[in-house]
C-alpha cells in the first residue's frame, strides 16, 4: 500500500487519521491533537476496522497523556483512565477496541516509574508496539490463510477487513493478498454493504490499489452469484469472536453465511486474538451498536426515504459458530468444535 494511504501515521511525534469517509474521492488526513478529536474519529468511521480503532485508540490514548497537566503518577493514571474510559466507549461492538485501551492500562500499571514524562514514553512504545504486532498478525494470518484459496479462487467478501481497517495489510483482505503474492490468481467479488458502503468504497478501492482483480456487487446480488457457481469461498474479518466461535461482523454478513451454507461454499473469518472475546461465551451478549437512521435514509446527503419513516440501523449482525468453516487466526486456522479449539489457541496468548 503506498505509504501516504496508511489509516493510522505516527510521525513526529503526532497522530493523523486518514479520514475514511471521504475516500475513494480524496485522501485526507484528520489531525489528532487532541485525544476528543480520536475520539470523534473513530464515532464517525474515520477510522473504522476492528484492529484499526483499536491501534487509533491506543496512540488517542498517548495524545491524551500529553493534555494531562503536569501531575504526580497517581493523578496522570487517574486521568488517564477516564480518557481510556472516553475513547473505549466511542464504539461497543469491536473488541479489539477495549483490549488495545487495557493493555495501555496495564502497561502502565506495570511500570514502576514515578516520573510522568517517563510513563508518556512507555505508553507511545505500547501503541508501537499495538500497531507493529498488528501488521505482523495479519501478514502470519495471511501466510495461514492462503493455503486454503486454491489458484483461480474467486472470493467474495463483506465490508472492508483490508489494510485501512488495520494497523496495515488486512485481515481477510490480507489473506487474498498473501495468495495473490503468491502468484496465485484471485478474484474478489466485494459486496458494497450497505448502509456505509464500505465494500463500494473501500475495498473495491484498496484491490484496485493492489492490482488484485475485483468486482463489486450490490449486497442483494450474492446469492445470485453463488446460484451461478461463481463463488468458491467467502472469506470476511471480525469485530467480535466468542467463546462458541460466533462471529459478530458488518450487518450483512449473517445473510453472506446463510447464502454460502445453502450453496455448500466454505465461510471463513479471518481475525487476530485480539479479536477473541473468552469473556462471552455467545454471540447473544455482543453489544451490537445501532447507529444514526440517517445512514440509512441518506446517501450523499441526498434524502432516499421519506420523512418520519421508522428505520432500524444495527452496523453489525451475529453469524453463528455453526456457519463457520474456519477461523484464521496468525496461530493458525482453527476448525470447530471452536469451544475447544479457541480455548486452546486463546489459552497460551491471553
Ligand atoms: C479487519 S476489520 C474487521 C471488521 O471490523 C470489519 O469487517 C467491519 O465490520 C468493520 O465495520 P466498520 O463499521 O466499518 O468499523
Amino acid at each position: 500500500m503506498n505509504l501516504s494511504m496508511e489509516a493510522i501515521i505516527w510521525e513526529h511525534n503526532r497522530l493523523r487519521l486518514l479520514d475514511q469517509t471521504k475516500l475513494p474521492r480524496s485522501i485526507e488526513y484528520i489531525e489528532c491533537n487532541h485525544y476528543q478529536t480520536v475520539a470523534e474519529a473513530i464515532k464517525k468511521l474515520a477510522v473504522r476496522g476492528a484492529p484499526a480503532i483499536g491501534a487509533a485508540a491506543a496512540y488517542g490514548l498517548v495524545v491524551g497523556a500529553g493534555q494531562i497537566e503536569a501531575a504526580d503518577r497517581q493523578t496522570f493514571v487517574a486521568k488517564l483512565a477516564d480518557i481510556a474510559r472516553e475513547l473505549g466507549d466511542t464504539r461497543p461492538t469491536a473488541v479489539n477496541l477495549r483490549w488495545a485501551l487495557d493493555r495501555m492500562m496495564m502497561r502502565l500499571a506495570a511500570a514502576p516509574e514515578q516520573d510522568v514524562q517517563e510513563l508518556r514514553r512507555i505508553l507511545l512504545d505500547e501503541a508501537h508496539a499495538i500497531y507493529q504486532e498488528d501488521i505482523q498478525s495479519n501478514r502470519q494470518m495471511g501466510e495461514f490463510g492462503q493455503a486454503l484459496l486454491p489458484d483461480g479462487a474467486r472470493v467474495l467478501t463483506h465490508c472492508n477487513a483490508g489494510a485501512l481497517a488495520t494497523a496495515g495489510y488486512g485481515t481477510a483482505l490480507g489473506v487474498i493478498r498473501a495468495a495473490h503474492e503468491k502468484g496465485k490468481q484471485i478474484h474478489v467479488f466485494a459486496d458494497e454493504t450497505r448502509p456505509l458502503l464500505q465494500g463500494a468504497r473501500l475495498t473495491a478501492w484498496e484491490m484496485l490499489q493492489a492490482g488484485i482483480p475485483v468486482t463489486l456487487i450490490t449486497d442483494n446480488m450474492a446469492g445470485y452469484l453463488m446460484a451461478k457457481q461463481q463463488v468458491d469461498c467467502v472469506i470476511v474479518g471480525a469485530d467480535r469472536i466468542t467463546a462458541n466461535g460466533d462471529v459478530a461482523n458488518k450487518i450483512g454478513t449473517y445473510g453472506v453465511a446463510v447464502l454460502a451454507k445453502h450453496h455448500n461454499i466454505p465461510f471463513y473469518v479471518a481475525a487476530p486474538l485480539s479479536t477473541i472475546d473468552l469473556r462471552l461465551s455467545s454471540g447473544d451478549e455482543i453489544p451490537i451498536e445501532e447507529r444514526d437512521p440517517r445512514e440509512v435514509t441518506h446517501h450523499g446527503g441526498q434524502a432516499m426515504a421519506p420523512e418520519g419513516v421508522q428505520v432500524w440501523n444495527p452496523a453489525f449482525d451475529v453469524t453463528p459458530h455453526q456457519l463457520v468453516t474456519a477461523i484464521i487466526t496468525e496461530q493458525g486456522v482453527i476448525y470447530p468444535p471452536y469451544l475447544e479449539n479457541l480455548a486452546k489457541v486463546c489459552g497460551n496468548n491471553k
